[in-house]
């Protein structure tokens, strides 16, 4: 079990470790053209790691991360781990090689003082014995675009740019960073996850259409969407992304999407819980949801830090966090909510005790302590506590992270 040897991959091994990584979601590996045009980009340099096994000269495990930033609630950004690429050879599985990875991961977060870890998860029964909880869900929805007809208060205004593919990639990076946080979720995209973005879109067999909104103050929105036009049958126009900073670049960006031709449905996935499309048609059936996925899981690496690094509403609590992976987070902790809110560590007893995976879950605001108590995942030893709770991690709108890794 424990002649397996986790290490950082070095550029000329990583190559190896994204063949891998395809071949257990059962894609094919990239093509010469491709590695060197956006593959090797997509590595964060010293990010990658490799399990190798006794006598392997390739790895048969591996995963990396992407240095990015997380807005918390409260506003703060904060050093985030996007973990990815995660991946075991086929014939290796079921042997603890992804726990080494985790643990390598973690001793590596810890190292470098970044509190928080987040995913993306293939299979929702993977990550939760690691620490990892669901800590946003998204919707997806179709637009039936034939009887989708805008409301007349819908805000309107602006100018609407096309760009082709080789400027939507240079331009997007400066489009998303000029943007506001939209909240608790954002999360800042690096050189590293912009060069994965360009390696799906040159990918893909349709063409990868971006508009721009200029609004009074220059570009204050974006969507990125291709069509799947299918002769004598439906045709469906994906939207890719749709990021505004305000309502009358998101409104227009909305009015061009529904008059684009020879379309006769969007389908939009991974939106935030709270989108206001279903709002802003006159036929609000128009709009059907078609799921709610589980969107971005967090890990809190250092608990301390990341529950001192938010801010809270009103109240006060004493929480008992356990965390059998990394046991230096556990212990109770005193949450003083309010604008100056303070979190410390104290030996005062505990008036609710919870795992780290459901910690992780409350951290954003999407779940409810009271929902957490009723399904059995946290322990109430002072039975309004899960009230408290909800009043210090609540938060005014559903987070959403919108950023795919
Ligand atoms: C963030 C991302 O990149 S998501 C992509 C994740 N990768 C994939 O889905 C690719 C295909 N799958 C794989 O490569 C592998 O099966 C992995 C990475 C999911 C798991 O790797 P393994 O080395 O088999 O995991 P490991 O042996 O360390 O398992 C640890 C525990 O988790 C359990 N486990 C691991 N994978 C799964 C799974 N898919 N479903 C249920 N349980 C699982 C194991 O049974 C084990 O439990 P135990 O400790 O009670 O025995």
């Amino acid at each position: 079990m424990t002649d397996h040897t986790p290490r950082v991959l070095g550029e000329d091994e990583v190559r190896a470790a994204q063949r891998l990584f395809r071949a257990a979601l059962h894609l094919g590996p990239s093509s010469d053209e491709e590695w060197a045009r956006t593959g090797a980009r997509t590595q964060q340099p010293g990010r990658t790691l490799g399990v190798f096994g006794a006598g392997d000269d390739r790895p048969i495990g591996t995963a990396r991360s992407m240095d990015l930033e997380l807005t918390v609630p409260g506003g703060r950004r904060v050093p985030f781990a996007a973990v990815t690429g995660v991946a075991v050879r086929p014939d290796r599985t079921r042997r603890g090689v992804l726990s080494e990875l985790m643990r390598t991961q973690f001793d590596d977060f810890a190292a470098r003082g970044v509190p928080i870890a987040g995913l993306y998860a293939t299979e929702g029964r993977i990550y939760g014995r690691f620490g990892y909880g669901v800590t946003t869900l998204a919707r997806s929805y179709t637009v039936d675009t034939r009887r989708a007809a805008l409301r007349p208060e819908v805000p309107r205004g602006g100018e609407i740019e096309l760009l082709d593919l080789d400027e939507a990639i240079e331009r997007l990076p400066g489009l998303y960073a000029g943007l506001p946080a939209h909240g608790p979720g954002h999360l800042t995209r690096s050189e590293h996850w912009w060069a994965g973005c360009e390696a799906g879109f040159r990918r893909g067999d349709k063409p990868v259409v971006t508009v721009v909104h200029h609004g009074e103050n220059g570009p204050d929105g974006f969507a990125v969407y291709s069509a799947d036009r299918i002769f004598d049958s439906e045709s469906v126009l994906r939207l890719d992304m749709l990021h505004a900073a305000n309502d009358t670049a998101h409104g227009a960006l909305w009015r061009y999407l529904t008059g684009v031709d020879l379309v006769d449905q969007i389908s939009a996935s991974y939106r935030p819980l709270g989108d206001p499309a279903r709002l802003m048609f006159e036929d609000p059936r128009s709009c059907q949801t078609t799921g709610e996925p589980d969107e971005l899981w967090l890990r809190l690496v250092d608990v301390p830090a990341a529950l001192s690094a938010r801010g809270y509403g009103p109240g006060s609590l004493v929480l008992e966090v356990t965390d059998p992976v990394l046991p230096s987070n556990a212990g109770r902790y005193l949450i003083d909510g309010g604008s100056d809110g303070t979190v410390t560590r104290t030996e005062r007893p505990a008036q609710l005790r919870i795992g780290v995976t459901e910690l992780a879950m409350l951290y954003l605001g999407t779940w409810r302590a009271e929902a957490l108590a009723t399904a059995g995942r946290l322990e109430a030893i002072d039975a309004t506590a899960p009230a408290v709770a909800d009043d210090l991690f609540g938060t005014r709108s559903a987070p959403w992270c919108g950023t795919f890794f």
